[in-house]
């Protein structure tokens, strides 16, 4: 079952199913209708078997979804069966904030170091970390098992930081920073723009008030 060819589209939509069939395990509900599923998730009922069957179906007529199992199916198509180690580059409020967060680790993925270039920042303790100067990332990725980078620095540098993960083997780059990094097509970029995300609530509105 692999998720080749699969649109961006579906992909997208997965971790939502993910998030809310999780929901529903903790609701202690075990069994659910594609139409159910379609009330409380917002996306049609045939937008939802089309999407699950994309990977194979997990439904059965009569009986619906197994919540249990469709929650462990989406979570091994989603890769989120396995732990990741991540390093977290730019120790500032962005960084902080993500490395304060305790769900990602929940989630499989763990900050196993946070790195900064500013004097004033390495040797500061934030959480359980002391940061580290980013002159070390190389070495650091070398020596430890580090499947993700997230990167939290302004525009200016970033290529150059991603160009130094690159050659040391980092495949997945969760880029906070407001640039399109250039990159081999073995190492993927997931970025991540709060203030896009922004704009969008703002033109909606607008929209709104003009209805
Ligand atoms: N994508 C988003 O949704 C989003 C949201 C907020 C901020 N940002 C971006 O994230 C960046 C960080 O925001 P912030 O509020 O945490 O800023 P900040 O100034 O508090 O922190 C940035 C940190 O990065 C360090 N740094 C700068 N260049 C570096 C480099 N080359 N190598 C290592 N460390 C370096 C700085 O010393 C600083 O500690 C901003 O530039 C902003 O553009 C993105």
């Amino acid at each position: 079952m692999g998720s080749k060819n699969i649109s961006m589209a579906v992909i997208r939509r997965l971790p939502k199913y993910h998030r809310y069939l999780g929901d529903l395990l903790d609701k202690d509900i075990q069994r659910i209708s594609s139409k159910e599923l379609s009330d409380i998730i917002g996306f049609t009922a045939s937008q939802i078997r089309q999407d699950l069957n994309n990977f194979g179906g997990f439904g059965q007529q009569g009986y619906g979804y197994n919540v249990g199992a469709l929650h462990n199916e989406i979570g091994k198509i989603l890769g989120l069966d396995k732990q990741y180690n991540a390093i977290l580059i730019g120790a500032g409020n962005l960084g902080q904030a993500i490395a304060n967060y305790s769900g990602f680790r929940k989630a499989g993925f763990e900050v196993k170091a946070l790195f900064d270039a500013n004097p004033r920042m390495i040797g500061l303790k934030i959480r359980e970390f002391e940061v580290l100067d980013s002159e070390e990332i190389e070495d650091y990725v070398r020596d430890n098992d580090i499947d993700i980078a997230i990167l939290c620095i302004p525009k200016n540098g970033a290529q150059s930081i991603v160009n130094k993960l690159v050659n040391v083997g980092i495949k997945g780059i969760w880029n906070f920073a407001p640039i399109d990094l250039e990159v081999p097509k073995d190492v993927i970029v997931e970025n991540v723009n709060l203030t896009e995300s922004l704009f969008t609530l703002s033109y909606l509105m607008k929209e709104n008030e003009e209805m």
